[in-house]
């Protein structure tokens, strides 16, 4: 059945709203009209006035459900002994902030996040008239993700602008249905799956053996655009035993070079390769369009109003992974449900089956094989096989990425990571899993990365009923957050906090992990470090993800001495822009000290890419 474009679908839902204040005034008028002979209506206005105040009634009657769930909330709050979150004073409906919200989408890392500082670490942002409880407090986020998980769910709210990207898969589940996928996901990420080291190697090595042919050709690399390629083809085997072989498809130039060839000369693009990479932009481009959903809440249909961005972005997603979908089902009856509501349905009524039985994984064993275990419904496996498998190339690389950023401005850290290396695997050896659990350094590297640039930066729960948020320090009251409100908590925010972390919290010194810094803040204090988030709903590839960026890191210390930006070689959108140096623009000093300009959509990654020149090793 054709569906209507998403603005007019979302107009034709707001028809009672319209439609149903003017008929009430009609029929309450001919009521009293009958029963009183009283005119509700001055008997003296013309047609034009009396049409006028039946239109008044619309904005009327929304001005009164607003100020009764402002008050119904407050009686709430003060009945349960707890005060409402402070509120971000704004012009008519929060539409000042919903400007500078969709600005910060568009131009900068969360910098909504400054209102925290001006206003605690817990604000209530009323975007059109709609409460949205933003959180930096650690104790607030521990509830959330932990003691008070069942209060908070992904709901509603996300699925209205996820679902046509992440459809029916594990990130936006809730409830049973999210135990169900839980269940059937976990018993693949079991530590010895997730120590493949020979297959991390494997990539490893193609991808700095792709980084070396470059630059001896004399060019520099965009190190986010290789890191991509790496994250893909290495999960797409490791989940689906599908190698994409992105790495092989030539790499980009960088904008300032002569463009006289589209490869390397090493591999010509074949249809495969071109499949894969449209199939990574489209990735890319319907992540951003989802971003740009998020501050605009359920209006978003207004600005895609003929034409759903997204949608048309997974055309090309599906048909990349239908033909792997397809191979991997083979005979069995691979039939799609029509569409992620379809999908939702015949998972809900898996779960009412109870069909998930905690099934071992065989050797070998693919995440496609093992799920087919469960259903052979196409929509279905597509979805979860493209949300583990976004989670799988977008988190890591963006890790990866900023390891590096950071190592061109710190050039005795990557000296240190270097010897470290040298010292525990040697100039040539494949790590082994012991030796990356030796490198302390190494791992301070990466959890130094992940506190100034956490992958997920920003996050978002709704509640499930109303919550009391106890006080975190003497003497405060508790705070109160109604059901059904949006809580979106910054990560980043919280990881950059200098009363957390320390006066130095904006800098980035991996040895904060292993001095006397650890034990003052981070041992007392662990909710202040959640780049993989925490509780119930805790990451599933945090091993996967720390053994990989290891063996990585090993294989590009042992073949490179040295990395250093390119400015010249930075696209002009990746220059960070010129506001980002007003110190009143910029009052947190998050920005003033980025040479690129660093961008959110799901995850957190440099705009216009990371282009560096490495200098090789020499050979020991
Ligand atoms: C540096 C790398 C990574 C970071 C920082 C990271 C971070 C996170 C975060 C913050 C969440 C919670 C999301 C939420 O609550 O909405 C999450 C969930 C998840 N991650 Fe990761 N992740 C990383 C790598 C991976 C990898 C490599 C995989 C799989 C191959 C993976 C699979 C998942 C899955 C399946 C979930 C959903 C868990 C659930 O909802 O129950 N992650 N990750």
């Amino acid at each position: 059945m054709p569906t209507l474009p998403p603005g007019p679908l979302l107009l034709a839902r707001g028809i009672p709203t319209v439609v149903v204040p003017p008929l009430c005034l009609v029929v309450l008028r001919r009521l009293i009209n009958r029963l009183f002979d009283v005119d509700l209506l001055p008997p003296a206005a013309s047609q034009w006035q009396k049409a006028l105040i039946l239109l008044l009634t619309i904005p009327l009657v929304a001005t009164l459900r607003i100020w009764n769930a402002i008050f119904r909330d407050w009686r709430d709050a003060r009945a349960n002994g707890a005060v409402l979150p402070p509120t971000k004073p704004t012009l008519i409906g929060g539409l000042d902030l919903l400007k500078e919200a969709i600005a910060n989408a568009k131009n900068s890392y969360p910098g909504i996040a400054v209102l925290t500082q001006q206003m605690g670490p817990i604000v209530n942002l009323r975007l059109l008239f709609e409460n949205r409880i933003l959180i930096t407090e650690p104790e607030y986020i521990k509830a959330i993700l932990a003691t008070q998980f069942s209060s908070f769910e992904k709901g509603e709210h996300q699925r209205g602008y996820l679902t046509d990207m992440l459809g029916s898969g594990v990130f936006l589940a809730d409830g049973e249905l999210w135990k169900f996928h839980r269940a059937m996901t976990r018993p693949f990420f079991k530590r010895e799956r997730v120590s493949d080291f020979a297959l991390f190697d494997r990539y490893s090595l193609v991808a700095i053996d792709a980084i070396k042919q470059r630059l001896r050709s004399g060019f520099p690399v965009d190190f986010q655009d290789i890191i991509t390629r790496f994250a893909m083809d290495a999960s797409g085997e490791f989940l689906f035993g599908y190698d994409a072989r992105t790495l092989d498809a030539g790499l980009p130039y960088p904008h300032n070079a002569l463009k006289t060839t589209a490869t390397d000369g090493k591999i010509a693009l074949n249809a495969d390769h071109k499949k894969s990479l449209e199939f990574a932009e489209a990735l890319n481009r319907a992540q951003v369009a989802t971003m740009q959903r998020g501050p605009l809440g359920p209006a978003w249909p207004l600005f895609e109003f003929w034409s759903n961005k997204i949608l048309r972005e997974m055309g090309t997603i599906t048909e990349f992974l239908d033909p792997i979908l397809q191979r991997a089902i083979g005979g069995r009856d691979g039939s799609a449900a029509r569409n992620s509501a379809a999908a939702k349905e015949n998972l809900e009524k898996m779960v009412a089956r109870n069909v998930v039985k905690d099934r071992e994984v065989q050797e070998g064993e693919t995440l496609v094989e093992h799920l087919l275990h469960y259903t052979q419904d196409q929509k279905i496996l597509r979805d979860e096989i493209l949300n583990i498998g976004l989670a799988g190339r977008d988190t890591t690389s963006s890790l990866l990425t900023f390891v590096i950023y950071m190592l061109t401005a710190h050039p005795h850290a990557l000296a240190k990571l270097r010897a470290e290396v040298l010292e525990v695997v040697g100039p040539n050896a494949a790590p082994t899993h012991e030796m990356i659990r030796e490198m302390k350094y190494m791992r301070a590297v990466l959890n130094e990365t992940l506190r100034l640039y956490p992958p997920v930066p920003l996050n978002m729960r709704s509640t499930t009923e109303p919550v009391v948020l106890p006080p975190v320090k003497p003497g405060e009251k508790p705070f109160y957050i109604p059901a059904n409100t949006r809580v979106p908590f910054a990560t980043i925010a919280m990881h950059r906090r200098p009363d957390l972390w320390g006066p130095d919290a904006l800098q980035w010194d991996p040895e904060r992990f292993i001095d006397q810094r650890l034990h003052k803040y981070l041992t007392p204090n662990p909710f202040i470090f959640l780049p993989f988030s925490a509780g119930p709903r805790i990451c599933l590839g945090q091993q996967f993800a720390y053994h990989e960026t290891s063996v990585f890191l090993v294989r590009f210390l042992q073949a490179f001495s040295g990395v250093s930006l390119d400015m010249a070689a930075q696209p002009p959108e990746s220059y960070p822009p010129a506001e980002w140096k007003d110190p009143e623009k910029d009052p947190l000093g998050w920005k003033r000290g980025e040479r690129l300009s660093v961008k959110y959509h799901l995850t957190l990654y440099i705009n216009g890419g990371l282009w560096v020149r490495m200098q090789e090793a020499e050979q020991e």
